[in-house]
């Protein structure tokens, strides 16, 4: 998908909400447990009663590689039920790879050709080699980890090096990799104060944005100091929605925490 595909959708469903698909067997209703495939069931109903509020959808592959061979079909499964049903949607595969440049070939095929997500993310420590073979792919994108949404972020992101945080390095100097225009950026919603200063460095570029809900993150703040001209915001919450209820309601009300985002986006959007 085209950035310019996905700012489109953005302006005509009035959110840039990103709901993360990270199923857990043991938080999804029970009466789910008696289908073939319960992770596939979970994940086709919330995709049923949301499509319409949301702009991406993101699997963190953790959630299905936790099953293996199975949890790896729910995936395959679930991307494909997307692309065939949604194709308008932008699909992120959170797998946070890299590697030397021949492996991160390999994985850059699983997820955005095997697979067919929209966009993959990805670890910058191994540098250029092993970032630009997923830059190599026409019209798909590669979401580099920036500044973390965790408290471990500061071990070694916000640390100096060179006279300059860690996570600035990464912005400026992933700017010269080939293919960069591929490049989007993971800045956690939990940092709200860096906003400004990344925007100084990446004013162009889709951030997406994870730690809006269960973390504690703040929507209104993202979009005061992060939203740029095309909006160029992804904002993500998980299981503050997915696990709005526990009961056969789940979908409904997975739609009702969607929906109250995506108001709010829409408001910001003015
Ligand atoms: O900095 C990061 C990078 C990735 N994540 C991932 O996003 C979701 C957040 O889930 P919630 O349930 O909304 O907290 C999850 O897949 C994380 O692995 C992140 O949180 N922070």
């Amino acid at each position: 998908m085209t950035t310019k595909e996905l700012v489109s959708q953005i302006q005509k469903k009035k959110s840039f909400l990103c709901i993360g698909l990270d199923v857990d067997i043991h938080k999804i209703p029970q009466h789910l447990l008696k289908e073939e495939d319960p992770i596939f069931a979970f994940n086709k109903a919330i995709i049923d009663a949301t499509h319409h509020l949301c702009v991406a959808y993101k699997p963190n592959t953790a959630f299905y590689e936790a099953y293996g061979l199975k949890g790896w079909k729910s995936l395959e499964k679930t991307i494909n039920y997307i692309n065939e049903n949604h194709p308008e949607i932008f699909t992120i595969a959170d797998a946070k790879r890299g590697d030397i440049g021949n492996t991160s070939t390999m994985y850059a095929k699983a997820f955005l050709e095997d697979l067919n997500f929209d966009s993959v993310t990805v670890a910058p420590y191994m540098g250029k080699d092993s970032v630009e073979p997923f830059l190599a792919f026409n019209n798909k994108h590669t979401i580099l980890l920036a500044l973390t949404s965790n408290t471990g972020a500061f071990d070694f992101q916000t640390k100096q090096v060179d006279g300059k945080e860690l996570y600035k390095q990464v912005l400026e100097t992933s700017k010269t990799w080939e293919n960069s225009e591929n490049l989007m950026y993971v800045v956690g919603a939990t940092k709200a104060e860096y906003f400004t200063e990344i925007r100084k460095i990446v004013p162009d570029s889709f951030l997406l944005v994870p730690g809006v809900g269960a973390q504690g993150g703040n929507l209104q703040d993202v979009c005061k100091y992060g939203m740029n001209e095309q909006v160029g915001l992804l904002i993500n919450s998980s299981r503050g929605i997915i696990y709005a209820s526990s009961q056969e309601d789940f979908a409904q009300a997975a739609a009702e925490k969607a929906k109250e985002l995506q108001e709010q986006m829409a408001v910001a959007l003015g």
